[in-house]
């Protein structure tokens, strides 16, 4: 691609003011440095203030004053992102530069997740630092097992008193790379009941990264921590940091220690460095997501950053703002910015008690089904939870009434047992030392255990070539009918280049298993296609993958039936999958304490305060109507000693009384409701009980 614009743009003469529709701050924050190069920027971007608008005008910007897109670094939270950012650069650039607009912002390659990104320079640099370029990637699930073998191999799984499992290890282990810190700190802080076990995880975690060095793998966490270290060498850092001009890293408060050392080694001045992000919106610290990042930034460099604040709000209703603002000041530390708008309305949100959460329920339906016929469409209304299971009586009563919806954040699609399977069948045929991935797809023949899969990948790698180790190996007796079927498969797939066609060519090999496995075949079949489908968009097979695993599409939760792209449905989804998002109509569930903040986050300071910024982030979703509803009791199922019973919960702690001013009260159903047509309960009391007995008296 040649690139000329330059040229004629060195004195752009621009037809129109394209940055007119811009406030004065989110001016100030697009031209920072006249489009050139300039010092760190950090962009203060209260909820709804049009965050994602402004980088995506400063990316034009630049492009339109001559900045060379394949020198410019965007990094945003999904992948998603990234692509809708860089359709809506090429729209903007293309009001000042019309055509020439999409053939320079197809030049902006360097835009996607810090792990996509990491994983492609890591293959670009891998001859340099010792790593295999046809490395593949595991994600948490695989990561988990692999985690699980080796802690199997050292002996640990049968200790005499209980070994931490799979999935904390890995917790463990994750938390000590993302956030920087050694084991005995992440274990006194985070895991204290571990800490009895502080030699022997060490041992496991010296083992795991081994076990992944022998299989030309790496974990999710890799691509930040292989992309730091290599960065730690100066050579690399300064040619690399030669590569871009500009970077620019959106949602920024939830980045972690990682992710920083990595942005300060690429820019130590923070030269051509912009963040965007809100503080009072970092809620991923699970992830270790440190909001000091964000707090910190303007002083990171030898000359601080110019900080930005962006307050006007364009989402939401002024009382809506009003009651969000006044939760969110309560939080202990914070950059201070009050949320303002021009959008007057009269009505607060509602808080909304009900009895439990089958009440809760049928509110929801209720309101939903009247603003339809008002004229909302399903989809400009959310119903937003903090955990993923509170939608669950929902789901019931809104199959029950045939209202569609989709949910977000759930179970997604990439976690279920056939997609994995037909995944790792691509894997292994990429990365044959992949283990997780060898054992994963040869168990699924019958007559394959544990121990045959063992060996067979032993002879895989004894032999010159992992296909003729297959083809040579003895497979047992009970797997004969099979094996040929699958050796076959595996060495085509090593063979030839036949992408996308290789993933029909898995399907057709795994429908036999996947009928012989699973009862509801025909359901699942329809979601091996849709991957087909998906598979198509990707060039080759390791994108796929890698992009794949890293930033998996969202699954549906259907049981009203899979809603067609066109129909309108209901969107269902936890807080931390809602985020960027916005609605006309939404619904908070379960605004409890014990659910917001949540029980488990009841122990230290940060963790309340992250647990207030959810319910912040929560209620900024919504434009014109909030409700937040509190069920006053729960139904908790089979709690060890006390088995199933009723909890009395209260209103969450973060609306304290002196903000009930804020909002509008109500119960539901109000008192003297009328129960669809029937009468109200009558209010005298019988004693049936003491009328049947007196019978036979
Ligand atoms: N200058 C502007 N004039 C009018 N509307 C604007 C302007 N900037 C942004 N908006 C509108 O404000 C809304 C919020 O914008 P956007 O989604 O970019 O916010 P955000 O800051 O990313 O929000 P959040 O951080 O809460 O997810 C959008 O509907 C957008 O069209």
């Amino acid at each position: 691609m040649t690139l000329t614009v330059r040229d004629s743009l060195d004195q752009p003469t621009f037809e129109h003011d394209y940055l007119a529709s811009l406030n004065a701050e989110q001016r100030a924050a697009v031209e920072h440095g006249g489009g050139k190069v300039a010092g760190p920027l950090l962009v203060i971007a209260g909820a709804g203030s049009g965050k994602t608008n402004t980088l995506a005008h400063r990316v034009a910007h630049l492009i339109v004053n001559g900045a060379d897109p394949r020198r410019i670094l965007l990094m945003t939270f999904s992948r998603r992102a990234a692509s809708e950012m860089t359709k809506r650069v090429e729209r903007i650039a293309a009001r000042v530069m019309g055509d020439k607009a999409a053939t320079l912002t197809k030049g902006l390659t360097w835009a996607g997740t810090f792990h996509a990104i990491g994983a492609r320079l890591l293959r670009d640099y891998a001859l340099k630092i010792g790593l295999d370029p046809a490395f593949t990637i595991h994600d948490r699930e695989d990561s988990a097992d692999l985690m699980n073998l080796v802690r199997h191999e050292l002996g640990l799984s049968k200790t005499e008193s209980r070994f931490p499992a799979k999935g904390t290890c890995l917790a463990i282990y994750s938390r000590v790379v993302n956030a920087q810190s050694d084991l005995k700190t992440v274990l006194a802080k985070s895991f204290p009941w571990c800490i009895g076990w502080t030699a022997e995880l060490k041992e496991l975690f010296a083992a795991y990264v081994d076990a992944k060095q022998a299989q030309n793998v790496l974990d999710y966490d890799d691509l930040l921590l292989w992309w730091a270290q290599m960065c730690a060498e100066p050579a690399i850092a300064e040619h690399l940091s030669g590569r871009f001009d500009h970077i620019l890293v959106d949602e920024y408060q939830d980045t972690n220690r990682l992710q920083e050392s990595i942005l300060l080694a690429l820019k130590p001045d923070g030269t051509g460095l912009t963040v965007v992000g809100d503080d009072a919106q970092s809620i991923y610290s699970f992830r270790a997501a440190e909001v000091r990042n964000i707090l910190d930034f303007p002083i990171r460099f030898p000359e601080p950053a110019r900080v930005v604040t962006l307050e006007r709000n364009y989402r939401s209703t002024d009382a809506i703002l009003n009651a969000a603002n006044a939760v969110i000041a309560e939080a202990a530390e914070r950059f201070t910015k009050n949320l303002w708008t021009e959008r007057r309305s009269a009505e607060k949100p509602l808080l909304v008690t009900v009895r439990d959460e089958a009440e809760q329920a049928s509110y929801v339906a209720e309101h939903v089904l009247e603003a339809r016929e008002e004229g909302f469409a399903l989809k400009q209304q959310a119903v937003l939870f903090r955990a993923s299971h509170h939608s669950g009586p929902l789901e019931v009563e809104l199959t029950r009434r045939n209202i569609p919806f989709v949910k977000f954040g759930g179970l997604k699609f990439l976690d279920s047992a056939h997609v994995k399977d037909v995944l790792a069948v691509l894997r292994f045929a990429e990365n044959p030392k992949d283990r997780v991935a060898g054992f994963r797809v040869m168990q699924l023949l019958p007559g394959i255990g544990p121990s045959a899969a063992a060996s067979a990948m032993e002879a895989m790698e004894r032999a010159l070539d992992p296909v003729l180790g297959l083809q040579f190996f003895r497979a047992p007796a009970r797997a004969e009918a099979d094996w040929p079927g699958f050796v076959e498969l595996f060495s085509s797939l090593r063979s030839r280049s036949g992408w996308p066609s290789d993933l029909e060519h898995v399907r057709l090999w795994y429908e036999p298993h996947l009928e012989r496995i699973h009862e509801d075949a025909t359901t699942r079949r329809a979601d091996l296609l849709q991957l087909e489908q998906i598979a198509a968009g990707y060039p080759s097979r390791e994108r796929f993958l890698t992009d794949l695993t890293l930033d998996p599409p969202e699954a549906t939760s259907d049981k009203a039936g899979p809603p067609h792209r066109d129909e309108d449905y209901l969107i269902l989804s936890t807080i931390h999958s809602a985020k960027g998002q916005e609605w006309t109509k939404v619904f908070v569930l379960n605004a409890v304490d014990g659910c917001i903040p949540s029980d488990l986050a009841v122990g230290e300071r940060e963790e309340i305060e992250e647990e207030r910024r959810l319910l912040y982030v929560a209620m900024t979703r919504a434009k014109d109507s909030l409700h937040l509803i509190t069920p006053q009791r729960f139904f908790v199922h089979g709690q060890a000693a006390r088995g199933d019973q009723h909890v009395y919960a209260s209103r969450t702690r973060f609306i304290t009384d002196a903000m009930l001013e804020l909002f509008s009260q109500i119960f539901w159903p109000p008192p003297m409701a009328d129960h669809g047509g029937q009468p109200p309960h009558p209010t005298v009391r019988v004693d049936l009980k003491a009328r049947m007995r007196s019978m036979w008296r």
